[in-house]
């Protein structure tokens, strides 16, 4: 069976096609600036070479159409018909209380996904065009989609709930959901493994520092914390957005810069965090650079989202009254060997007794970057959020009438 798997941002579309039985990708790659007349599509076939293509693609339903195109390709391409591909699994960022787990698409699903357009509003409308795109250039095939939010929705109310007026939550659902969970929840199974210990024995912090970035306390298995709340903005300090502030600064710097909802938004998602600060990026690659080129602005931002991230550890820590290991995935976190150590440097009281050497070895693997003997363990996990989207759907298609 071969899995499509979409990842349907505002101006962009990821996707990665599984064959399920070999457990292979057979392409992956992404469409970005959608909207604009330089659109571009980057494809990257397994054993043929890369392509790319600019061109105008103004909307979503044109952008999967391209990567249909694209995947039978004579030349590019690693399908002869689009009837190849037997089911479409989609990320959905924002599933709020009522999805607990993965699900085919149905009429009531997106009208709950439409309802939630309000508390996700730069992703959950992305993804709808995307399940609306799919319908459009492939009528009939069958479509799940897995949820960011899900796995976090075993947090305990004390987690989960801010303290303010409970109306908030009873009428608007004002509450802590939690992001990357698809991830937090593979990071946790694959760091077991890795341990040879039963995931339901341990004590987990895990730490998805990609784009946005999110850090979740994973007790034997399930999610009882994690840093990012109602929306991805809380939390962790991230490439542009500001992570914890205090939220009387948004209604005062409002007054004082005469700033609207919106633009006191954009502010804080998307002129915030690495970028703010640096002035430079909000690429952590280009941040090191300048930090080893001595530039003051760039060492503060590093040294603000090494020290946040830091903390947030410490009070996992003390949520589940110890931990047994620290995990780092995502962009940064698997590929930032400064930034690691930065962050696990000041974990000794903790026990973590860093080991500067393994940090520095291999990439795109999993390992140990902790002393043999160290009490607290801390690992890189390099996350697989696609693969773990393309079994739920590969799961859940399995269980419709042949
Ligand atoms: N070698 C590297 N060193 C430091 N940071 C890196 C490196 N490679 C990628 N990154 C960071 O990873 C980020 C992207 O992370 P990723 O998990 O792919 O995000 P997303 O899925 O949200 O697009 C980039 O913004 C970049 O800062
Ligand atoms: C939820 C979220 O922040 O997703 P991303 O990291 O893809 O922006
Ligand atoms: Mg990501």
């Amino acid at each position: 069976m071969n899995i499509l798997v979409i990842n349907a941002g505002s101006s962009s579309v990821k996707y990665q096609l599984y064959d399920m039985e070999n457990a292979t990708v057979l392409a992956k790659g992404r469409v970005e600036r959608i909207g604009m007349d330089t659109a571009i599509l980057l494809h990257e076939p397994a054993g043929k070479p890369e392509f790319h293509k600019v061109e105008e693609i103004l909307e979503h339903t044109t952008a999967i159409r391209r990567v249909l195109d694209v995947l039978v390709h004579p030349e590019h391409g690693v399908l002869t018909a689009i009837s190849q591909i037997d089911a479409v699994g989609h990320r959905v960022v924002h599933g709020g209380e009522s999805f607990k787990s993965s699900v085919l698409v149905t009429d009531e699903v997106k009208k709950e996904i439409r309802r939630l357009f309000d508390l996700a509003p730069l992703h959950n409308p992305a993804h709808m065009l995307g399940i609306s795109a799919v319908e459009v250039n492939m009528p009939g095939v069958p479509q799940a989609v897995v949820f960011d939010t899900a796995f976090h929705q075993t947090m305990p109310a004390k987690a989960y709930l801010y303290p303010v007026p409970m109306a908030l939550y009873r009428k608007h659902k004002v509450r802590r959901y939690g992001f990357h969970g698809t991830s937090h929840k593979y990071v946790s199974e694959r760091a077991a493994a890795f341990l040879g210990r039963p995931l339901e024995q341990l004590k987990l912090i895990t730490c998805h520092i990609g784009n946005g970035a999110s850090c979740a306390a994973v007790w034997g298995g399930q999610s009882v914390d994690t840093s990012m709340g109602m929306t991805p903005l809380e939390g962790l300090m991230m490439g542009t957005r500001s992570g914890d502030l205090d939220p009387a600064i948004v209604p005062y710097v409002m007054g004082k810069e005469d700033l609207t909802i919106g633009e006191v938004s954009s502010m804080l998602n998307k002129h915030s965090g690495l970028q703010a600060i640096s002035g430079i990026s909000s690429d952590m690659r280009e941040i090191v650079e300048a930090v080893e080129a001595g530039d003051k602005n760039a060492t503060l931002a590093f040294e603000m989202y090494a020290y946040r991230l830091r903390k947030y550890i410490g009070a996992y820590a003390a949520a589940m009254n110890g931990v047994d290991a620290i995990v780092f995935t995502a962009g940064v976190g698997e590929n930032s060997a400064p930034l690691r150590k930065a962050v696990c440097e000041g974990l000794s009281f903790l026990g973590v007794d860093f080991d500067e050497e393994a940090n520095l070895l291999g990439r795109g693997i999993e390992k140990r970057i902790t002393k043999f003997d160290s009490k607290v363990e801390a690992l890189v996990i390099p996350t697989n959020e696609e693969w773990v989207i393309a079994q739920d759907t590969y799961e859940l298609v399995q269980s419709l009438p042949r």
